[in-house]
């Protein structure tokens, strides 16, 4: 092979490559969308991942600037941003089956072949299989089951607060929420028999994944995919980064539980006691997923079997571990932080929560009296839509939506932010925190307007036992103590990251009342 040959297809190799890339960071400027352009290769990957700065408050000045509908290419992904509540609809649950895929890094994985795909990741058949399965967790009778761990939970939370504070001490509530969280799912998901606050070395794993910056690994991963797709095949075999750290620790939780039920096997088999065994109720060794990740959603008739492999058994519990944590920990920091800062507003709460419950026990059926506590979430949630990030989706069939046009493939994240804080939607009081906008019966006028846990089919899973711990720990935490602010409660907040948003810290006084 002559040396002319060798540069010639060398030469070849590099500008088919480069081709490619200006192919991609010229799409929406060849289809005459506005959007902020970035750079070749990069696009604006590099300024959403700025963990100092969240990425999807700055999707917020772009709006500003280029209007509700825009474009932009992040490394390989060519990316419509939304935040009109008619096209949002008309995406999340009109045209579900043109978008039933989400953004996703090529660190998680191809969702069409990856084995160990989990919920948020899966698209198709798949996907449906698995959101059948996940379900039975949620159900109001699981709920009602759960609500005595979350509760012993929520007070084994407050004997470590009253230890920490007997001295007059703020503290940081987002670091208390995360290891109530934490416990909570660690309970559910984990196999966690008994409460394990503050001792529980997961924390700091779980932790790491979401409030450290990942910035190289994501840029790395999201310009070059199939370098992605390595370090993915890599880190699962030699452990490294937090996520796979995680996913390592709940193979070995799965594989014992997997284990036990063997060694009890003929043994009368009682209730699942957790997600695990829920899940590995559900498993089977021959599930055929090959092609259900590319089946859309045409053919209705589709027998869909309630079985899970292996895989994705530990692919469950580890993303509910996940899905669990960090979410509703940022939602309990943020209403803390609202309600310090409206002491009138923080009365409200108090004097249902004494009307409602005044010594008597916290029952599951009278935590939907709350009414007034539900808006002051309802309200936190829409001035910090914390994940706001999982507002996206794939495009899989071309289709106009609005009288705009979309490609397969092209991905479309809701710029949820600008849609909560849209005087339009809610009025020249957006940015006040009034729960009161909550107040009425009526559905929203405009239904795509509000995203906190997304929309349609693939809403967040979660959102009632999320709703359900808050409500739990608040109800507890306000029997004992008002929320002050003192010289370290950050006004406003500081708000990081580049997966979920979150303050820096939330640190407040705890004073005790007299009931
Ligand atoms: C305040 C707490 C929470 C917030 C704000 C939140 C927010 C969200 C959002 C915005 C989505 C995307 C929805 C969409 O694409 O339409 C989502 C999806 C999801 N969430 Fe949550 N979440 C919370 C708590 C939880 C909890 C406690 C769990 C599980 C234990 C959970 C599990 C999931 C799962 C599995 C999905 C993917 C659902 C699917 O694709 O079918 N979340 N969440």
């Amino acid at each position: 092979m002559s040396l002319g040959f060798v540069l010639a297809v060398t030469f070849s190799i590099f500008l088919g490559i480069l081709t490619y890339y200006l192919w991609i960071w010229t799409y929406w400027m060849r289809k005459g969308v506005k959007g902020p352009r970035g750079r070749p290769f990069v696009g604006v990957l590099d300024v959403l991942l700025e963990h100092e700065t969240p990425g999807l408050i700055k999707l917020g000045e772009w709006t500003k600037k280029y209007g509700k509908v825009y474009g932009y290419t992040d490394g390989t992904q060519r990316t419509l941003v939304v935040a009109d509540p008619a096209m949002v609809h008309e995406i999340f649950v009109k045209q579900f089956d043109n978008f039933y895929g989400r953004k996703l890094n090529p660190i998680q994985g191809n969702p069409e072949k990856e084995q160990r795909v989990h919920l948020l990741a899966a698209q198709g058949y798949r996907w449906k299989r698995l959101r059948t399965i996940s379900s039975q967790s949620f159900s109001n009778a699981s709920l009602k089951k759960m609500k005595r761990t979350v509760e012993d939970s929520a007070l084994e939370l407050l004997r470590h607060i009253e230890k920490q504070t007997a001295g007059g001490e703020q503290i940081d509530m987002l670091r208390f929420y995360q290891e109530y969280t934490m416990d909570v799912i660690g309970r559910f998901a984990m196999g966690q028999t008994d409460s394990m606050m503050f001792k529980n070395p997961i924390v700091n794993v779980v932790r790491e994944i979401f409030c450290g910056s990942r910035k190289n690994l994501m840029l790395i991963c999201q310009v070059f995919p199939p370098i992605g797709q390595f370090i993915r095949d890599l880190t699962f075999k030699f452990p490294r980064i937090p996520a796979f750290k995680l996913y390592s620790i709940m193979q070995d939780v799965v594989a014992a539980r997997i284990a036990q039920r063997e060694r009890e096997k003929g043994a009368e088999s009682g209730e699942p006691q957790d997600f695990i065994d829920l899940f590995l109720d559900a498993r089977s060794d021959d599930v055929d997923f090959s092609a259900e990740a590319r089946e859309d959603f045409s053919k209705r008739n589709l027998k869909i079997t309630k079985e899970l492999s292996a895989d994705e058994v530990v692919g469950q519990c580890f993303l509910f571990l996940i899905g669990g944590f960090d979410t509703t920990a940022l939602s309990l920091s943020y209403v803390t932080y609202l309600l310090a800062v409206n002491p009138k507003i923080q009365e409200k709460v108090i004097e249902e929560i004494a009307r409602e419950f005044g010594t008597s026990e916290v029952e599951f059926e009278k935590l939907g009296r709350l009414k007034y506590m539900d808006c002051v979430i309802k309200e936190a949630l829409r001035l910090y839509p914390l994940a706001s990030i999982s507002n996206s989706r794939k495009c899989m069939k071309t289709t106009t939506v609005n009288g705009v046009k979309i490609e397969a493939g092209v991905y479309v994240q809701m710029d949820t932010w600008s849609l909560h804080y849209d005087p339009e939607l809610w009025g020249e009081d957006v940015k006040e925190f009034k729960p009161e906008r909550w107040s009425t019966d009526e559905p929203l006028e405009h239904k795509g307007a509000y995203l906190p846990f997304g929309l349609g089919p693939r809403q967040c899973i979660g959102m009632r036992l999320a709703i359900m711990e808050q409500k739990i720990l608040l109800t507890h935490l306000l029997k004992n103590y008002t929320f002050e602010t003192g010289n370290k409660t950050r006004i406003p907040l500081k708000l990081v990251g580049s997966a979920t948003t979150s303050p820096e810290d939330v640190f407040v006084h705890l004073r005790p009342r007299i009931w």
